[in-house]
């Protein structure tokens, strides 16, 4: 998988035209499609489930990163990845066997990334970083799109970096939360490969062109 990578974040598309939002990506340079499930549990907000799925995996061409805000995640995964999700990313916190949740994931043909909210310290995934595909940062407290960005996620993401060469893995570092033209390149030197963005791309008067404009 290649670096610098953005991935617009559904959450903020416009339910009632999410065809034609999905097809505006489609013709982007956006280089996946981010999708944000909620279960009013994990987070304190609820967003969708299979039928928006259903809806992505009709008609996204981009590659399919799905990030569950969701109690007991293993028991859903292998319906989003029937669903065409390529990546399924499930939280630290909301996993009892995380080990177990992320081999479940790949052995069913998805690339796995583990989620940290932004308490929980990088340190924490010593033990499961040589397994992962992908690590996001949550630089937002999750549940809601629009929030304000949490600074210390630069921190972090060297921290994640330090983790990855120290043990040869080749996980992507994704940010997600707050992300804007303004911090987008700054993420990008700070050594995040993934950036997620709502809010900035959807809010925008040219979703297209903004995606384009977060690449730079
Ligand atoms: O996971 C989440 C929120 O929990 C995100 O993916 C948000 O949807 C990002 O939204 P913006 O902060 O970019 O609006």
């Amino acid at each position: 998988m290649k670096t610098k990578l953005i991935a617009p974040s559904l959450l903020s598309a416009d339910f009632g035209n999410l065809q034609r939002d999905i097809e505006m990506l489609n013709e982007s340079q956006a280089d996946w499609v981010h999708v944000d499930v909620m279960d009013g549990r994990f987070v304190p907000n609820i967003s969708f489930g299979f039928p928006i799925m259903q809806t992505v995996q009709q008609h996204a061409k981009k590659f399919v990163d799905v990030h569950l805000m969701i109690v007991e995640p293993e028991k859903y995964v292998e319906e989003f990845i029937e669903k065409g999700a390529d990546l399924v990313s499930v939280h630290y916190e909301a996993c009892v066997h995380l080990h177990r949740t992320v081999h479940l994931i790949q052995e069913k043909g998805a690339k796995a990334g583990v989620v940290l909210n932004p308490a929980t310290p990088v340190l924490m995934l010593e033990d499961i970083i040589g397994d992962v595909d992908l690590v996001l940062l949550m630089s937002v407290n999750p549940g809601f799109g629009g929030q304000k960005f949490i600074e210390n996620t630069y921190r972090k993401i060297a921290e994640t970096k330090d983790l990855i060469l120290s043990n040869n893995s080749t996980a992507l570092i994704q940010v997600d939360g707050g992300v804007n033209l303004e911090n987008a390149e700054k993420l990008f030197e700070a050594g995040a490969d993934v950036l997620v963005a709502g809010n900035a791309v959807f809010s925008s008067a040219d979703p297209a062109k903004t995606i384009e404009l977060l690449k730079i």
